[in-house]
């Protein structure tokens, strides 16, 4: 499914090079949920980024479905990423403007669907997320945890392989929080969805299938952290 295999990422700051990750090797499996814990400045972002497609790296390989996504160009890259990747953020990013039907429907425009299957693609994702009475509400009638089930269900509205959420309940109280994981693993056992989940909370990567912890850039062993643990 997600295969990383020797990843490094450095940043070029006036001249210095500042180097963010270093020797990544991580496989994600087809239906697996794994949260990617770390503290802030670990990496975290910039692996997520990274494995979206949404950076390329300075060194290593990704593969997604088993294509090599950091030799693609451009255009290549956005029509894979199109097909196979969704990505859910932080601070929702809807449109203002469009409703939370048009919101969701919107990725399938860029597949060239037509309207009418577009909304009846948007407004059943709408109703799996709990959503089927908002479909013609903005998002600024919404509350953060229904925005943040619209940007769900956008982000699976073009059947992708695997989804990667950047602190998906960073914005939410804790039981708003609760609602917004137990959501993503219904849609993961439901609909078979891999998740990959960036958080700082542990009460959030606990719920994952498996964490992964990073600091410094580095992908740290369950071993050595449990050694941490302890003392
Ligand atoms: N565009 C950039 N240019 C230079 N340095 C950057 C850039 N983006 C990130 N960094 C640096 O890379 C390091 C890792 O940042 P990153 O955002 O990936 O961490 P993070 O673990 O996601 O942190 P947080 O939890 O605070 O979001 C930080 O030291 C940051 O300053």
């Amino acid at each position: 499914m997600l295969v990383i295999e020797q990843l490094s990422h450095s940043f070029l700051n006036g001249g210095e090079r500042t180097s963010v990750l270093d020797g990544i090797d991580l496989r994600v499996e087809k239906r697996e949920v794994v949260a990617l814990l770390g503290s802030s400045g670990s990496g975290k972002s910039t692996l997520l980024n990274l494995m979206a497609g949404l950076m390329k790296p300075t060194e290593g390989s990704i593969r997604i479905d088993g294509e090599s996504i950091e030799r693609m160009n451009e255009n290549r890259l956005a029509e894979f990423r199109r097909r196979h990747i969704g990505f859910i953020f932080q601070s929702y990013e809807l449109i203002p403007h469009l409703s939370v039907l048009e919101n969701v429907a919107l990725p399938l425009v860029f597949q060239g669907m037509k309207p009418k299957e577009r909304k009846e693609k948007a407004e059943r994702l709408l109703t799996l997320v709990g959503l089927g009475e908002k479909l013609s509400m903005f998002p600024s009638q919404l509350s953060g945890g229904q925005q943040q089930r619209v940007s769900i269900a956008r982000s699976l509205v073009t059947e992708p392989s695997i989804v990667f959420a950047d602190e998906p309940t960073g914005n939410l109280d804790t039981k708003t929080e609760k609602d917004i994981i137990d959501l993503l693993l219904t849609l993961n056992r439901e609909l078979g969805i891999t998740f990959v989940i960036v958080t700082h909370e542990h009460e959030v990567a606990l719920r994952a299938h498996r964490i992964i912890r990073l600091r410094d850039g580095r992908l740290v062993s369950q071993e050595e952290y449990e050694g941490e643990e302890d003392g």
